[in-house]
């Protein structure tokens, strides 16, 4: 499972300064991180739009769009996979309920 965002996140890499009329990615990298953050935001509406009909085939396609454009965001943010991967091995275990009640108080 891992392995597939890997090559996802490989084959983004290669895209980056290539020919934006043969590469969706391509494309997206020329237009610049405001357009992958506005793509993301909306794949992650489509997503919601979707579970909230209950509508589990959608589900399933827009959390794809989601996690591609979510992988492209990285790329462009400098982010490799691997360090999002290492923050969720950090967290494994912590009880996001514990985690929040030990959050200093402001
Ligand atoms: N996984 C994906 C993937 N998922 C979704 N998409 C594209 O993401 C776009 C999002 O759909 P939308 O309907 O929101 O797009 P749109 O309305 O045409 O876009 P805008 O007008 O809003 O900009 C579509 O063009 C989809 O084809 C993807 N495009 C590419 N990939 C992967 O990226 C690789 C490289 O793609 P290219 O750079 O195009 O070669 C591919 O081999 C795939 O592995």
């Amino acid at each position: 499972m891992t392995g597939t965002l890997e090559q996802l996140e490989s084959t983004i890499a290669t895209r980056r300064g290539g020919d934006a009329s043969a590469s969706y990615v391509a494309a997206l990298f020329a237009k610049g991180m405001p357009k992958i953050a506005q793509k993301l935001g909306e794949e992650a509406v489509e997503t919601v739009i979707a579970a909230m009909a209950g509508d589990a085939r959608g589900v399933t396609g827009e959390a794809a769009d989601l996690i591609f454009h979510l992988m492209v965001l990285l790329n462009e943010a400098g982010v490799p996979f691997v360090d999002v991967l290492a923050e969720l091995e950090r967290r494994e275990g912590t009880s996001g309920l514990a985690e929040k009640a030990a959050r200093p108080k402001v």
